[in-house]
């Protein structure tokens, strides 16, 4: 099938790489032409796993053709189904800003006006629950001079996958959810999924636009709260001389709790835990709802950074005036170059706040750190880094960081702070476990 896919980003770029390895012909649509080019160069315009390899075997020169990136949204005529894959971010208050949706929306009706045939409109984005059908229907419905559910069909689809394991989840999802209030528009949706659902032998779970859009944040949510009640044990087992992870191996073994998700520390980030739970609290608050536990989640999480680098001072004895800190990870988790809502921002930023010189390693996430902080030297491995440092703290749960031994003999003062249980205890450095 002929699919267009509005947004290249690491959704839009990941979805559309793996739409054509399953056969279908795929058109990218983005504003920015630099992610365009890249495409049509054969080339990954983010860093994911697999994804490079996707891109060469599609969009290259040598390529089967079935991946291109254009600017021109006119290319949507030519396909019978599109997805909006673009950013949903939050205002200040917390709550969804969906003026990108509005735009892309917008831009597509116009399109749509033209298109001779049925097409179907599916949001991929996450949306809080009456976006798709009270917001982007309108839009494209006043765009185009149609009607949905006459002239063109809209869909909701959510999107599960994680960052550093983009591709690998978007081939192996637990589920497909396919929301639709028109039945040709979820027919049409069954066919572009039909090769996945076959080849992954995944669940499907059909509902209505509004449904699916909930299902998106009551997963988000559940996970981020998750994360947060690990945290929370893990910091009562910190104060009580308890070893949380020991804790969580054993409560993992109850099929109820599962072992996933149980990985005390730091905190979450990325582009989708915090801005999604503050967006569907914002939605709740608007009906009157206080969500409490989803508050709590994001209260406890804000305050994992802080707990870490008070542990540091502890050893520094308070004083950091003058010292070199190692910050060992910038990017939001392993795998991803991505750093928005990285935990790695407060931590540096209250580092510095506090008078110390930040030098920070990551393997791949440096070149987008000077967007989110300031005034930190980036060095090019853990081990220059460590070299001369007062102390070190751990951010992201890198592979490389397990290896690391004799490299803290450099520091100036070995106070290793571990947020994410990636170093071992060893002789010579003054370990701290964030929540063991
Ligand atoms: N990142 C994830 O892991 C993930 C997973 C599931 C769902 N989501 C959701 O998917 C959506 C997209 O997230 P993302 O992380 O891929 O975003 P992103 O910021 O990585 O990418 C968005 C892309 O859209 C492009 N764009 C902006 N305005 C445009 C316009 N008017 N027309 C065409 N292109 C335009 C940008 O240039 C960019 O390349 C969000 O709603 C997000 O919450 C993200
Ligand atoms: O036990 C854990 C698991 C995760 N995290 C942290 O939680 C954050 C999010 O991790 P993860 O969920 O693996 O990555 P994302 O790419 O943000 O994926 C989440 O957000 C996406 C966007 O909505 C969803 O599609 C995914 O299903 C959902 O897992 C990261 O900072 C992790 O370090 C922990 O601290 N402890």
């Amino acid at each position: 099938m002929r699919i267009s896919i509005v947004g290249s980003g690491y959704v839009g770029t990941t979805v559309a790489a793996c739409f054509a390895d399953l056969g279908h012909d795929v058109i990218n649509i983005d504003i920015d032409e630099t992610v365009v080019e890249t495409i049509n160069a054969g080339e990954a315009p983010i860093h994911e796993e697999g994804l490079s390899e996707l891109i060469v075997e599609h969009a290259g020169p040598e390529g089967t053709g079935r991946l291109r990136a254009t600017t021109d949204y006119d290319a949507v005529v030519d396909t019978k189904v599109t997805f909006l894959c673009l950013p949903t971010p939050q205002n200040d208050d917390g709550s969804i800003d969906l003026s990108i949706m509005e735009a892309g929306a917008s831009q597509l009706g116009e399109t749509l006006a033209d298109a001779a045939d049925w097409h179907t409109v599916v949001v991929k984005s996450t949306v809080v629950p009456g976006s798709t059908p009270d917001t982007i229907t309108p839009i494209l419905e006043v765009e185009s001079g149609k009607t949905a559910g006459e002239d063109f069909g809209v869909g909701m689809n959510p999107e599960f996958l994680r960052e550093g394991t983009a591709v690998h989840d978007f081939l192996n999802p637990d589920k497909v959810v396919l929301g639709a209030d028109d039945d040709r528009a979820l027919e049409d949706m069954r066919s572009v999924f039909d090769p996945l659902v076959e080849a992954a032998d995944a669940p499907v779970v059909e509902t209505d636009t509004r449904t699916a859009e909930m299902i998106k944040y009551a997963n988000n949510s559940f996970l981020a709260a998750k994360v947060s009640l690990i945290n929370d044990i893990g910091n009562i087992c910190k104060e009580l001389g308890v070893d949380a992870y020991e804790v969580a191996d054993a409560i993992g073994l109850d099929d109820r709790i599962s072992e996933q998700f149980l990985q005390s520390g730091v905190g979450f980030g990325g582009s989708c835990f915090p801005k999604d739970v503050r967006a569907i609290i914002s939605a709740a608050e608007g009906t009157g709802y206080d969500p409490a536990v989803l508050n709590a989640a994001i209260d406890v999480n804000n305050r994992q950074p802080e707990r870490l680098v008070a542990l540091l001072a502890d050893h520094l004895d308070g004083e950091f005036e003058g010292a070199q800190i190692a910050v060992l990870g910038l990017a939001f988790k392993p795998g991803t170059d991505d750093m928005r809502n990285s935990r790695a921002i407060p931590v540096i930023r209250d580092l510095q706040a506090r008078g110390a010189t930040v030098t920070a390693y990551d393997p791949v996430a440096a070149d987008n750190a000077p967007d989110y902080v300031d005034d930190v030297t980036y060095a090019d491995s853990a081990a220059a880094a460590l070299e001369g440092a007062d102390g070190a703290v751990i951010v992201t749960d890198w592979d490389e960081f397990a290896a690391l031994d004799e490299e803290f003999d450099a520091m100036a003062t070995p106070i290793v702070v571990d947020g994410r249980r990636i170093i071992e205890r060893r002789d010579g450095i003054v370990y701290e476990g964030l929540t063991w």
